[in-house]
């Protein structure tokens, strides 16, 4: 999101998060970004004909030396998909963000080779002005169309005469759901998290009133208070995030951050659960504690059980890249490993005392 005057120091940003439904089977009522599960629709060869040519559309490879998360690494002809896995899953992420919250992520189109995309996006991205959209009643009905039929999104595209957006997204992290946290019938998500920074003013968003029941913008460090404060619950992952935005108050240096990073590629993080007998820890790669032979599936060892208190299992540690929880709304991260993928670590502080751990923090 945009710039907007501030005070000296404060953030000129704002991030979009959604409320999902009290009667979602994951996560109720948590605060969440924009996104869902990828549809066969995001994976249709269709796109090829709105895309510009070439391998991966018009996006830059990613030539980070380290090797590429599964989700990105798997081979997609092989599985049926024409399209790469990355251009179907900003598809994805595009259109759930139009059907979630109404922000429709576009350019004008066609957008004749990589060239061309990549000037289009170099800077924060636009939207398209009003007058190149149809009537906001209209709009709403494409929108339900979409959310019942994700098919649909393609002919909204080809009906503007637009595409969608992909080369505007940055790839930023990727989270696997931890074995003990699976949700109904098993569920886990292999999450793939895109960062799209806005040159403009933060658009309308409004919620679905089904999957979503509010939409609002909030900076990083006003997102981390209504955590603390409970009055929005949220999940570890975005946490960490929240937390790690934190370390960028200006729009322009996140934008540029975020594009030179993502072509590092990124480190599946699956999170491995430790109970302790007065909270419990999500243990992250890098960590001392992270088992060498982690269980991806849960059928061997899915969390870690220990008597020892949370305040015996930091002294002497180490190497520390965990999240901490002794109540829901006391969480901690400690990290101080080297980030991978040119990445950079959260601003840590110390919840309790209601002060930074970290003495140049900005929150
Ligand atoms: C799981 C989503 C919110 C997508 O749900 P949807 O398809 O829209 O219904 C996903 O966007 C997301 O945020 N994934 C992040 C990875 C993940 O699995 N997060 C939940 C971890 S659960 C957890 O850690 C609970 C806890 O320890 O408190
Ligand atoms: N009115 C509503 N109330 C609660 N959840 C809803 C809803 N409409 C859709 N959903 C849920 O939102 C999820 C779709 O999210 P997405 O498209 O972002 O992946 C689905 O969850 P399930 O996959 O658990 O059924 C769907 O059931
Ligand atoms: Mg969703």
């Amino acid at each position: 999101s945009p710039p907007r005057p501030t005070a000296a120091g404060a953030f000129d940003y704002e991030l979009l998060l959604l409320r999902r439904s009290p009667r979602s089977a994951f996560l109720p009522s948590a605060h969440v970004f924009p996104g869902g599960v990828a549809d066969a629709a995001d994976f249709s060869s269709d796109w090829l004909q709105l895309l510009p040519g070439g391998p991966r559309c018009g996006l830059g490879s990613v030539r980070g030396e380290c090797p590429r998360a599964p989700l990105f690494a798997a081979e997609r002809p092989e599985l049926g998909s024409p399209l790469p896995g990355d251009v179907a899953f900003r598809l994805c992420a595009i259109r759930e963000a139009f059907e979630e919250a109404g922000v429709l992520l576009v350019l004008p189109g066609p957008v004749a080779d990589a060239a061309a995309a990549t000037a289009a996006t170099t800077g924060p991205a636009r939207l398209l002005p009003a007058e190149r959209l149809p009537p906001s009643s209209e709009l709403a009905e494409w929108r339900l169309r979409v959310q019942r039929q994700p098919g649909s999104f393609l002919q909204l595209c080809r009906h503007l005469s637009c595409v969608p957006n992909i080369w505007a997204l940055r790839e930023w992290s990727n989270w696997l759901t931890p074995v003990g946290r699976a949700g109904r019938g098993g569920r886990r998500y292999d999450t793939a998290f895109y960062l799209c920074c806005l040159g403009q003013a933060p658009p309308v968003a409004s919620h679905d009133d089904g999957e979503v029941t509010a939409c609002q913008w909030s900076t990083p460090s006003e997102a981390v208070e209504l955590f603390k404060s409970q009055d929005i619950s949220i999940a570890p992952p975005q946490f960490y995030e929240f937390c790690r935005l934190c370390n960028f108050t200006s729009l322009h240096d996140l934008h540029r951050f975020a594009s030179e990073r993502a072509l590092e590629g990124c480190e599946r993080w699956m999170p491995v659960l430790m109970i302790a007998s007065d909270g419990h820890m999500q243990i992250l790669p890098g960590d001392e504690l992270y088992p060498e032979d982690p269980d991806f599936t849960g059928e061997r060892k899915p969390m870690l059980m220990t008597d020892k208190k949370i305040e015996d299992l930091m002294k002497g540690a180490s190497r520390l890249h965990r999240i901490v929880t002794q109540d829901h709304n006391n969480v901690n991260i400690y990290v101080n490993i080297q980030p991978k993928y040119k990445h950079i670590n959260p601003i840590t502080m110390d919840f309790k005392r209601g002060k930074n751990a970290d003495c140049n923090s900005k929150l």
